[in-house]
């Protein structure tokens, strides 16, 4: 059993498609240069420790409680394709117990832990049978904003499958000497899971997203998990081949929200209003398919900058729809009119109802215009940074001690 491992995993951008690729209609993502990180250690006192500082959340529980009083009262079924279920209600309960959380409660933060509970007995039920549940110290530190629209959810669950289906010897890495030379490992080797072992990742990190998010569609887990741009339908993924390199402007409101009961809004409104709401959701699909035709046309002409006016129109429209489904905010708007000022571009990006929205850079916008954009809106109380779309996806770090590019508090 390997005993220390350190995986990140990649946030992302909905570029167009948020909420509507819930209905099962197309959306496309792209994976974002900023990482959730775990470090899983086989623990020398026989204790599980799940330490997440970015939430104040730290608990301990010992091997025997997990193996005794949890782990047979979880009702642990496939589904008819064979996947793994999300908990029952009776499990949801059992497991909030276990965790001592209120069962009334549902704040965000506390459904990392559940998650991490039900995907570790759930996983971890194969070692059991050979040696036991394993002692484990899991410590997870990221880079992204927790709740903001960023993909922390899903790169949290994609980090937290990984370590658990490598330590339990069900996914395993392993060298392409062929890649040396990255940046994300110190002597050079690049290590990566196969296809099959990472769609296993993603299936696992698909229900801890279950348990945050309610109803995921499935497109942060998968772009998390394989990086690079998704389009992405019914857990249809098909890789955006022909993704230009785009610059944007990423803007975190700081207005904090819960894509939980983002989701159950619009289903709510959905469930009045079909009739209303379905037509806006199809349009949204519309944006979706019309800009990765668009992209497919700036990758082949990089030379011809003319799809730069459509991504915008398409852009603002989108950003009207996901108004009119009711996820847009009074700090959203700002945004909106802020970068305006500058003739630029900008749409929500995630659930909405505050966290980010994104705002599109064409290569020759002036350094001064984006500069004149930043000042506006740190004035306005939010935090904003320059980035590329596309990022590698679920990564296992080799070297951990002399990886430059680990947070430094996450080997604590
Ligand atoms: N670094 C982290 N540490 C602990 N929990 C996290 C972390 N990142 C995400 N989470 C979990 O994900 C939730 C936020 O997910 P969500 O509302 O979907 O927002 P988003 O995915 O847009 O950031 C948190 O409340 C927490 O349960
Ligand atoms: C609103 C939605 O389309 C995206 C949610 O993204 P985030 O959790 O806000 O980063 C939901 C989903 O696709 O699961
Ligand atoms: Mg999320």
């Amino acid at each position: 059993m390997t005993t220390d491992i350190v995986v990140s995993a990649p946030g992302k951008v909905i570029l167009h498609g948020e909420h509507s690729v819930v209905y099962g209609k197309v959306a496309v993502a792209s994976s974002l240069n900023l990482r959730c990180f775990v470090h899983a250690a086989i623990s020398k006192d026989g204790d599980v420790t799940l330490d997440l500082p970015d939430v104040n959340i730290c608990r301990k529980w010992s091997v025997a409680s997990l193996e005794n009083n949890l782990l047979p009262r979880l009702e642990l079924c496939h589904d008819s394709h064979g996947h793994p279920s999300p908990p029952t209600e009776k499990s949801l309960h059992r497991l909030k117990q276990f965790a001592e959380i209120d069962t009334e409660e549902s704040e965000s933060r506390h459904l990392a832990i559940i998650s991490f509970l039900y995907l570790y007995c759930y996983i971890g039920q194969r070692s059991k049978e050979q040696s036991g549940l394993p002692p484990i110290h899991v410590r997870m530190i990221s880079q992204l904003p927790v709740g903001a629209g960023l993909g922390s959810s899903a790169a949290f669950s994609v980090c937290l499958a990984a370590v658990l289906l490598q330590l339990t010897g069900q996914a395993t890495p392993s060298v392409h000497p062929e890649e040396q030379g990255d940046s994300n490992s110190a002597k050079g080797a690049v290590w990566k899971w196969s296809l099959d072992d990472l769609l296993l990742i993603n299936k696992w990190a698909f229900l801890g997203e279950k348990i945050i998010h309610g109803h995921p569609s499935g497109i942060d887990n998968s772009v998390s998990t394989l990086g690079g741009a998704i389009r992405f339908q019914n857990k249809q993924i098909t890789t955006v081949e022909k993704m230009p390199s785009i610059k944007i402007l990423l803007t975190n409101t700081n207005v904090p929200r819960s894509t939980k009961t983002l989701v159950a809004y619009v289903k709510n409104k959905h469930d009045k209003f079909p009739e209303v709401m379905g037509p806006v959701l199809q349009a949204m699909e519309g944006l979706a398919e019309r800009s990765i035709k668009v992209y497919g046309h700036m990758f082949d002409r990089p030379d011809k900058w003319q799809g730069y006016s459509q991504l915008e129109e398409l852009i603002d429209i989108n950003q009207q729809l996901l108004n009119t489904i009711g996820v847009g905010h009074s700090s959203l708007d700002r945004v909106v009119k802020l970068t305006a000022r500058q003739a630029l571009h900008s749409k929500l990006t995630g659930a909405g109802g505050g966290g980010c929205a994104y705002t599109l850079l064409r290569p020759d916008t002036p350094d001064e215009k984006i500069q004149a954009a930043c000042k506006d809106l740190e004035e306005a109380g939010f935090d904003c940074w320059v980035t590329n779309v596309g990022a590698v996806g679920v990564y296992y770090h080799s070297n951990p001690d002399s990886d430059a590019s680990l947070p430094e508090r996450l080997l604590e």
